[in-house]
């Protein structure tokens, strides 16, 4: 049954409830970036597997050492040298030192390492003694096998995201492969009939498809694989086939246009006749209230408005939480974070939670937003460039500067100075 006039919460929560990870693979891992873990992984050795020196000097016997000073330094036959990768010739004996190198296996019978710092040994690199100045404590500049990391332990959880430290610890621990979610792949299909492609002129009435780049643009940004369909016209049976064509071929589709209440409008009609169902419609929110939500072939379709900004307002919040969960977040949360007001946003309460378009600022430690006091409306794009999120200002709910509210975040906020657009108003004069 079709549900209208959803909060912005129920929305997510019946989009969640409808969604999953989708199938598990192994990956090699030098093609891992950005996908998702299928399951906890545990290394099968320690690192680092054997005790290691962390610095260039010598290893000795602390003992040897311990009433070492800079006038009566203790001295010390070297018996060796150790590069990293080298195995110790044989064990340190009262008495000896080996010079060693970082990285390379603390012989036997050494205790610690004489960094080249506080010894002669720099100097005199082919001497067969060495003074050392200074007392070494019992494991000073020895790495213990498995300090980093202990056999059988758990490393990384299922549902992390592989960045470049996850990528890095996996190949520290010998991990070739690694079984990861699959990455959805989001058909993207804009219709109405003003709209061309970028081969073509534009004529009188008619504009160029920006939403199917816009959101091409979100999805790759949140883990998804776009794959952009051929625009079409709002003429139902073009939809419906274009829609039904399209389904085999993705995990999820976006629709963008063609879901308020107009003559052409007809998404929800064609999202049916396609043989899906529509789940809900219309959500309390602005930009952005006609949302439409669906599923078809057990996969989700997601009916997004067709003004730029009304779209990509629901594509953060709606598809991005649905991208999360099927690429294998656990708890998928979109990003959010408490910010506090720094400007008058000028705008009236009204019904429903407004999503307005925000510089984020770090000042003295603290998140600042500045709304754009300016190009706020559903249908301007230009000012959905260079902004670092949006803040929600909840329905029925007067705000001043210094109220603390909630920034969905595009991009990490900026460090303080003057904003962009304060930049060009100073010079030109205010745009509103
Ligand atoms: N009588 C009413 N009219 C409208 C209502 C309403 O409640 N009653 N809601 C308004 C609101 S709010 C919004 S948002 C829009 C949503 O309209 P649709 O989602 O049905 O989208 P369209 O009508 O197809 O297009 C709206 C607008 O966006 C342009 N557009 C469409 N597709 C693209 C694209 N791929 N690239 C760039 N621009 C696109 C289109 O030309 C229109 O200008 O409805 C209001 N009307
Ligand atoms: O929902 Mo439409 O929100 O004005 O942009």
């Amino acid at each position: 049954m079709m549900r209208v006039g959803l909060t912005m919460e129920e929305a997510i929560g019946e989009i969640l409830a409808s969604v999953k990870p989708l199938s598990v693979f192994q990956i090699p891992l030098k093609d891992s970036f950005q996908y998702r873990l299928a399951e906890d992984v545990k290394a099968n050795a320690p690192m680092p597997s054997f005790d290691r020196s962390m610095m260039d000097g010598y290893a000795i016997r602390s003992v040897d050492v311990a009433n070492a000073s800079p006038e009566q330094p203790a001295l010390l036959r070297v018996v060796g040298r150790i590069a990293a990768g080298e195995v110790p010739e044989r064990e340190l004996r009262t008495g000896e030192a080996m010079r060693i190198m970082t990285g390379a296996p603390i012989p036997e019978g050494a205790d610690a390492v004489a960094r080249f710092e506080v010894t002669d040994g720099q100097q005199n690199p082919e001497a067969e003694t060495v003074a050392v100045y200074l007392p070494v404590r019992t494991g000073e500049s020895i790495s213990l096998a498995g300090e980093d990391i202990r056999a059988n332990e758990t490393i990384l959880r299922k549902g992390t995201l592989i960045g470049a430290a996850e990528m890095a610890l996996l190949a520290s621990v010998g991990v070739a492969a690694v079984p990861v979610f699959r990455k959805p792949v989001i058909g993207i299909l804009s219709s109405g009939r003003e709209l061309v492609g970028l081969e073509q002129p534009l004529s009188y009435g008619k504009i160029y498809n920006s939403n199917s780049y816009m959101i091409s643009g979100l999805v790759s940004a949140w883990g998804g694989v776009p794959h952009v369909l051929p625009q079409v016209d709002d003429k139902m049976d073009e939809v419906v086939e274009a829609i039904r064509a399209a389904m085999p071929a993705v995990d999820a589709l976006v629709t963008t246009g063609g879901v308020a209440g107009g003559d052409f409008d007809l998404m929800r009609g064609a999202y049916q006749l396609a043989g899906g169902q529509v789940r809900f419609w219309k959500v309390n929110i602005r930009p952005g209230t006609p949302f439409t939500y669906g599923t078809l072939q057990g996969k989700p379709v997601f009916g997004l408005s067709g003004n730029p900004a009304a779209g990509f307002v629901n594509a953060l919040l709606f598809l991005q939480s649905a991208l999360l969960a099927m690429s294998g977040q656990p708890n998928p949360q979109i990003p959010v974070v408490e910010v506090e007001l720094a400007a008058d946003p000028q705008v009236k309460p009204i019904g429903m939670d407004r999503f307005l378009r925000t510089h984020i600022r770090v000042e003295a430690g603290a998140l600042k937003a500045i709304p754009l006091p300016f190009g706020q409306s559903a249908g301007i794009m230009s000012s959905l460039t260079g902004i670092q999120g949006f803040i929600r200002i909840p329905a029925k709910t007067e705000v001043k500067p210094g109220d603390l509210l909630q920034a969905y975040l595009l991009a990490m906020p900026a460090a303080g100075g003057v904003i962009p657009w304060q930049a060009a108003s100073l010079m030109e004069g205010s745009r509103k």
